[in-house]
């Protein structure tokens, strides 16, 4: 039901802690496609009718169908988006997606391949940037700008919801034009963004337990919505898991699950206060048949300059703190999730 600010929420489905999805449709009559609504970039693309047969990750999706809209209109500029994880190739076309109940002529791109890796792994079909315009490959409007200069949000603002337990529903919820009370308890408290143009801030310490290890003098980090994990540069992450213990295989870093209870938590200080996260948070339990996993969601990346260097916080962050993101101020606020 209405959030009561006027639009729609729209519910996210959580895949097991890792990927939070929700639905919008493109087209008339309507096409329905699961997408990241992700903060950490700025363009909207599904996959495409069109998708070469050899792409495994193309043709397990929903795939958009040009042919079968009439409100379709033609563009056919390439497009090519490049993740730290894989990339997307396509070209640009335009029609009305429906977000949040709120219906916006958008360009957006038809994917015709999509690397293998990630991909192959999401059980979304496509991504919808949340970002800044400055951001968006080939300069395209993002979405939510489009919603924005038709006025018909309350305030030019966006939320996000994630849940930490999978079985609980909904897994998720974005709200377009405000917040949703029923899943935070308290206050916001406000960070400004480090700088135009990228929901990026200054965090003025990471502490593990009460003993601070870096970035006493400040560094950026940036509130991805569409990043599973929380990453920082490889140095400080190394040292962070070697302080608490964890061993890196593989598939990441891991405890001991007889050994997660007496764990520190780990804090980030931002805007003059402390967002902590317990065990609780940042170790996810998986029951396996050799025995429970106990993997901790923290990742070493080193993102190359002028980006990086820059800590990530994803949802392992975002599940413990309610997250609203405010265009009208440039700054990001924080709730206490319930
Ligand atoms: C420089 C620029 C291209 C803008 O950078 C970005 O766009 N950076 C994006 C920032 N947000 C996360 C994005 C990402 O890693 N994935 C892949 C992914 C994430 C979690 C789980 C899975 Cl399975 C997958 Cl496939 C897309 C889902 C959003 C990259």
């Amino acid at each position: 039901g209405d959030a009561g600010n006027g639009t729609v929420p729209t519910p996210l489905t959580n895949y097991l802690d890792t990927q939070y999805f929700g639905e919008i449709s493109i087209g008339f009559p309507a096409q329905i496609f699961n997408v990241v609504f992700d903060t950490g970039s700025a363009n909207l693309w599904v996959p495409s009718q069109r998708c070469s047969p050899f792409s495994t990750a193309c043709f397990t999706h929903s795939r958009y169908d040009s042919s079968k809209s009439q409100s379709y209109v033609e563009n056919g500029t390439g497009f090519s988006i490049q993740y730290a994880s894989g990339s997307v190739r396509g070209f640009l076309s335009e029609d009305v997606v429906m977000v949040g109940g709120i219906p916006v002529v958008q360009v957006f791109a038809e994917a015709t391949s999509l690397s293998a890796m990630p991909f192959i792994f999401a059980k979304f079909d496509g991504v919808l940037g949340m970002g800044y315009p400055d951001t968006a490959v080939d300069g395209i409007t993002p979405v939510f700008d489009r919603i924005m200069s038709q006025q018909v949000l309350e305030e030019e603002v966006f939320s996000v919801y994630y849940s930490r337990d999978p079985q609980r529903s909904p897994g998720g919820e974005l709200v377009l034009g405000g917040t949703d009370p029923n899943y935070y308890t308290g206050s916001f408290n406000y960070v400004h963004t480090r700088e135009l143009g990228k929901w990026e801030v200054t965090v003025k310490g990471v502490a593990v337990g009460r003993k601070t290890l870096f970035c006493s003098e400040g560094c950026a980090a940036v509130i991805d919505t569409g990043s599973s994990y929380i990453t920082g540069p490889a140095s400080s992450v190394t040292l962070l898991m070697k302080t608490i213990g964890a061993q890196l295989d593989e598939s990441g870093y891991k405890v001991n699950c007889d050994s997660v209870k007496a764990l520190p938590s780990l804090t980030f200080h931002m805007g003059g206060q402390e967002y902590s996260l317990t065990q609780e948070d940042y170790v996810l339990w998986q029951p396996q048949i050799q025995g429970d996993v106990c993997v901790v969601t923290f990742r070493a990346l080193d993102v190359p300059p002028p980006t990086g260097p820059v800590w990530i916080l994803g949802a392992t962050f975002i599940a413990r703190y309610y997250t609203e993101f405010d265009r009208r101020n440039n700054r990001i606020g924080f709730a206490t999730a319930a």
